[in-house]
């Protein structure tokens, strides 16, 4: 570990430039251009000196109008969730077939891996919530029921054709071109762009641009076994560099008189990772409830140090000495935190659930002859027939809302959303000049309850909800 801390010696005054605020023109410009891109016209980000960055309306939204629809900077699909969804791995649409995914589910299930099945909102087509500080989990199936592997194998080829799956068609998986198998694409401008954002540093297949290729497959294997936000943060890190690679490779291209210094290329590359808001993962994360406070020192300094282990993976696959900064751990520790406190929970809507619901709508006589085929398969599954495909995400625009206890706003998934974007729908009328509000946390909840889960976010709420419950104590 003795590297990690020696490179924050080093580079103390680079890693002070990279976490020093945006000047305000600056960030007003960078948010004004994301506005525009995302053509979500109907908001400004502002600085609204308490409590930092804040979007407000500039038109006004009816209820249940779509304020804004942002795409994600860098997520990532759960670990755990790549057994049950089949996804994109850069916009996280759902690929392959209905018969794919059932057979993929089915096989890894047969193999006794199933993946994460955590929470009640999977069940619901808004199970969008902010990511508040999860844990990973192993999840665990219902049924026993198995098929014969060779109906499994011929739905995941594609030999097998189920009824009316026609009606459902999804994009043929695109492997990745660095030869992983381990990401797939719905199309050619999604692989590319993953692979230029981030994943050729982050490939271990044969074309992959790491260093090494044995020492990021020890980096994931350690994410996978601890905790895969570390996959994020290489995602940050290694978008940054790339960023970095391009912006010096267009100076060189311009024969700029006068070459600009390395520093200001890196923060210029770091910029969309530099507007988060941030802290320190050890500082802001939430003491577990099976951790006695007493022991929350030690706590801190484990979590500081299992950070520390994984920087140091990644540093041997991927290090570049020009954005040396980039491998400190105190902005490794600030990415980290920077999830921790803005991401929102990653969802999307399985296909298969439409399918089965289709079916189970269909006129009675058509319905038993399909089921005929379909009953076996869904009592195969079991009860998370339909996971949704679950991650994390940072989003820009998204992750500069503020909370409110009454929100005006939030997430929430329409039957058209079948991609990682995150929707932000109105709750009710806003007039212009409105701050846009969300609830980070289930806002239902007790006075109390809502404050100590706040305080992990590092604030006491004083919305108008609050202030009356607090007085009513
Ligand atoms: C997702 S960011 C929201 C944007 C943030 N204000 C910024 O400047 O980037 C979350 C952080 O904003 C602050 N925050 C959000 N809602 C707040 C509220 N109702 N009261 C006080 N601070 C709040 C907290 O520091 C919180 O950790």
């Amino acid at each position: 570990m003795d590297s990690v801390y020696k490179t924050d010696e080093n580079f103390a005054a680079d890693v002070a430039a990279l976490l020093a605020p945006l000047p305000t023109p600056q960030l007003q410009e960078y948010f004004n251009k994301l506005i525009t891109s995302r053509r979500c016209n109907g908001i400004e980000v502002k600085n609204n000196g308490t409590i930092g960055k804040g979007v407000y309306a500039n038109s006004e939204f009816d209820e249940d109008e779509l304020i804004l629809k942002d795409e994600i900077l860098v997520g990532i699909q759960h670990s755990s969730n790549k057994v049950d969804c089949l996804v994109c791995s850069f916009c996280f649409r759902f690929i392959g077939s209905i018969e794919k995914q059932i057979g993929r589910k089915l096989y890894f299930k047969n193999l006794g891996v199933s993946g994460c099945c955590d929470d009640d909102s999977s069940e619901e087509d808004e199970c969008v919530k902010y990511n508040g500080n999860e844990e990973q989990c192993g999840g665990s199936s219902s049924s026993h029921n198995t098929l014969p592997e060779g109906v499994v194998s011929s739905l995941m080829n594609g030999e097998m054709a189920l009824p009316h799956t026609d009606k459902f068609p999804l994009p043929s998986p695109l492997s990745c071109p660095g030869g992983c198998q381990e990401a797939f694409y719905c199309s050619e401008s999604c692989a590319e762009a993953d692979w230029e954002s981030s994943h050729s540093l982050l490939c271990t297949g044969e074309r992959s641009e790491s260093i090494s290729r044995e020492a990021l497959g020890e980096f994931i294997k350690h994410a996978n076994d601890t905790n895969d936000i570390f996959l994020l943060a290489a995602k940050a890190i290694a978008f940054t560099i790339l960023r970095y690679r391009k912006l010096k490779a267009e100076h060189v291209d311009k024969k700029a008189k006068q070459s600009e210094p390395k520093q200001s290329l890196l923060l210029e590359a770091w910029k969309p990772v530099s507007i988060g808001y941030k802290r320190r993962w050890w500082d802001c994360i939430a003491l577990p409830d099976d951790v006695d406070p007493t022991d929350e020192g030690a706590f801190r300094m484990q979590i500081k140090n299992l950070a520390c282990t994984s920087l140091e993976l990644l540093k041997i696959a991927i290090f570049d000495k020009e954005c040396e900064a980039l491998f400190s751990l105190e902005i490794y520790g600030n990415i980290i935190g920077m999830f921790e406190l803005n991401n929102l929970d990653l969802v999307v809507a399985s296909p298969v659930e439409d399918y089965f619901l289709y079916i189970d709508d269909l006129p009675d006589a058509e319905k038993e002859e399909t089921e005929e085929i379909t009953r076996p398969l869904l009592d195969a599954l079991g009860d998370e027939y339909s996971d949704c495909c679950q991650g994390t995400a940072f989003f820009p625009l998204q992750s500069c809302m503020n909370h409110s206890c009454c929100p005006n706003a939030k997430a929430f998934k329409r039957e058209e959303d079948r991609d990682g974007q995150a929707v932000i729908i109105a709750l009710r009328r806003i007039s212009k000049n409105e701050e846009v509000t969300i609830s980070y946390i289930d806002e239902e909840l007790p006075y109390k309850e809502r404050q100590a889960l706040l305080a992990d976010y590092g604030f006491s709420c004083k919305c108008s909800k609050c202030l009356e419950d607090s007085s009513s104590i």
